[in-house]
């Protein structure tokens, strides 16, 4: 039986272990909260991240990470993008040699432009074979309540993707491989950004035809920034590209989008942050996707527009009419 390691125990790690639980995985939750850890154990619950769902008998809970990583073959990771180095830094001499280690984070790194699975890789020293990256459209809440889903397991090794998989597949939650993890990495961390926009305009009170007219710009650039970094066409249009995309932008659930909707209503970024419960990306992200697609040439108008609008550097309908009296062009350019 695979053995399993999460890290983390917001919405996104319990719910992820749940789902690794009911594949039949034994697996571990690691959380810094003793409240909330005692809690999944005692309750099977976490109410503060995943309201009114009864988690699966077979996750154990622990603040202890000796306990957590003790022969682990899979290490998974869900904290905040931002702090994730720091958080992960101290426990390099811990993790299992021969573990793969996977990101379930939906972020790239403010400075240095790393994408998650680099960080892991980075701060534990693990040879790229050995580390993984999962995305597509998997809002935690309704993964929690054990509804339809598919994601993507990206590696460039394809038995450590297929462990991962294996890991995590069941009757509700059905995993394809790719090893393009550049691109399905960045399609997760870039869809924050874009869901941000999209909430931006609804909250402006916009309807479908806008929602749609971001989206798929929105995917138009970052496919342009995901191809210049030497991705996989396919993989843009696939679950962690299109999939997630679609998902994020059109829930409610989606923190990237609430937040996003606040700041269209009026509010600055601090008041949205403050309403938005749990961690939006799309936030520091932005600014790390932009200074990425600067560095490799490429022009990102949303993201740009994303970040003018999150700084408060200008009214948020004037971005939004700057971006469209952009000089026109064609659209497959
Ligand atoms: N919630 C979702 O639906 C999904 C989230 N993700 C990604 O997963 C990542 C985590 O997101 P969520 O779990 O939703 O966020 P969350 O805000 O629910 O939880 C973050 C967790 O990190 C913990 N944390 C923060 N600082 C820590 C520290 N210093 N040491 C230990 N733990 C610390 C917090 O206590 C909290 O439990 C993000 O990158 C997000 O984009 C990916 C797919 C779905
Ligand atoms: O990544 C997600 C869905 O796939 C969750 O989106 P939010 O982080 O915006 O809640």
């Amino acid at each position: 039986m695979t053995r399993a390691a999460v890290l983390g125990a917001g919405a996104w790690g319990t719910t992820y272990a749940a789902v690794m639980a009911d594949a039949g995985t034994d697996v571990t939750l690691w959380g810094r909260d003793d409240a909330v850890v005692r809690s999944i154990r005692d309750d099977r619950r976490h109410e503060g991240a995943i309201p009114g769902v009864e988690l699966p008998a077979g996750i154990r809970a622990t603040t202890d990470i000796e306990e957590a990583l003790a022969g682990a073959d899979v290490v998974a990771v869900a904290v905040p993008a931002q702090h994730a180095r720091q958080i992960i830094a101290p426990f390099a001499g811990l993790v299992p040699s021969g573990a793969v280690a996977v990101s379930l984070m939906k972020g790239i790194e403010l400075g240095t432009h790393a994408r998650m699975s680099e960080v892991l890789a980075e701060v534990w020293d693990l040879p790229a074979e050995r580390v993984a990256a999962v995305s597509g459209p998997n809002l935690a809440k309704e993964i929690a309540q054990r509804q339809p889903t598919a994601t993507v397991v990206a590696s460039v090794d394809a038995e450590a993707a297929e462990l991962v998989a294996a890991a995590t597949a069941s009757s509700y939650f059905r995993p394809y491989t790719n090893d393009d993890l550049v691109g399905v990495e960045l399609c997760g961390a870039y869809k924050n950004v874009i869901a941000v926009g999209v909430g931006i305009t609804d909250g402006l009170g916009f309807g479908n035809n806008t929602t749609a007219t971001v989206i798929t710009r929105g995917l138009a650039e970052i496919t342009r920034l995901g191809l210049a970094l030497g991705s996989r066409p396919e993989t843009f249009s696939g679950l962690a590209g299109m999939g997630d995309l679609i998902a994020t932008c059109a829930s409610p659930l989606s923190r990237n989008h609430t937040l996003g909707s606040h700041l269209g209503q009026g509010r600055t970024l601090d008041e949205a942050i403050s309403l938005t419960r749990g961690t939006a990306e799309g936030v520091k992200t932005a600014s790390a996707v932009q200074e990425l697609a600067r560095g490799a040439g490429v022009d990102v108008p949303i993201c740009d527009g994303v970040v003018t609008m999150l700084a408060g550097e200008a009214p948020v309908e004037s971005v939004i009419g700057a971006l469209l009296s952009r000089p026109r062009k064609s659209e497959v350019d």
